[in-house]
């Protein structure tokens, strides 16, 4: 506290000492699930994954009438519920920004999992599994007919992918979530292309979204993954299995072993 202004001083990884305002207590809670705290800490955990290395990637949660997101070009893993932005997710004002940072350029790409797909929490890794498998696909080295799809089936983890990213939570006999791809499904993520900047990706992954209803994700050619879900729960889960099975599938390729038996 500052001994003349009586002012308190906040911490941030990102920022340097600055008062506190009212707008802080939007993201400072004891809460481990609280939306600022769960994204600083996935995005620890993630970088271990090497799916949010040098600045690159991001998680986005929405919380109530909030959506809350990360800075933009910072070291992810160092980040701190300080450093969150808190957009009014009805009027897309800005509750909350950060000093001197600039919220993240996926903004427009999360929201469009919110808005079109009713998501609680939507994440995009720079996965070099995901990068290596829009590679495969856009070359055609798996199928020549299919470039704009990266398509697997018969494999157990295709089992922790539900059907359109807001699965159901009714349980089936021997355990299986009902709404989630059953093991002879064929699991299907549509493949964009890059853009310059990150925000121009907004009307062709908004338009994948439309045309793929069953996809929890999109993939973006030589640069990532979006993948979203019903809650924080369900879209690191699946951002997990797609990562195991582009790295099965990368591996299977190595092998010259086909990832679709027709
Ligand atoms: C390594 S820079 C990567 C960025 O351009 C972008 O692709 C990205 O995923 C993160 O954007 P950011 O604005 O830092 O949240
Ligand atoms: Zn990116």
């Amino acid at each position: 506290m500052d001994a003349e202004t009586g002012e308190i001083t906040l911490p941030s990884s990102q920022d340097s000492n600055r008062a506190a305002t009212n707008a802080d207590a939007l993201v400072i809670s004891t809460d481990l699930d609280h939306p600022a705290n769960r994204i600083s800490e996935l995005c620890r955990l993630f970088y271990t994954l090497g799916w949010v290395t040098g600045t690159g990637g991001g998680v986005s949660i929405r919380y109530g009438p909030h959506i809350y997101l990360a800075p933009s070009g910072v070291q992810k893993e160092r980040m701190q519920p300080l450093d969150m932005f808190v957009m009014d997710y009805a009027t897309r004002q800005y509750l909350r920004r950060p000093p001197v940072l600039k919220p993240s350029a996926c903004t427009p790409l999360f929201l469009a999992a919110f808005t079109r797909r009713n998501a609680g929490c939507c994440i995009h890794t720079h996965s070099q599994w995901a990068v290596l498998v829009t590679l495969i696909c856009g070359a055609g080295l798996q199928n020549p007919q299919k470039k704009g799809v990266f398509e697997i089936k018969e494999i157990e983890q295709i089992k922790g992918i539900s059907r359109g990213g807001s699965g159901s939570d009714e349980i089936a006999e021997g355990g299986r979530k009902l709404g989630n791809l059953g093991f002879h499904d064929t699991m299907r993520i549509p493949i964009i292309d890059n853009t310059a900047h990150e925000e121009d990706l907004r009307e062709t992954l908004e338009k994948a979204i439309e045309e793929w209803p069953e996809t929890c994700a999109v993939l973006v050619k030589r640069h990532g993954v979006y993948v979203w879900g019903k809650d924080v729960a369900q879209a690191k889960t699946q951002a997990e299995s797609l990562d195991y099975l582009f790295q099965l599938a990368v591996e299977m390729h190595k092998l010259g072993l086909k990832w679709v038996h027709e």
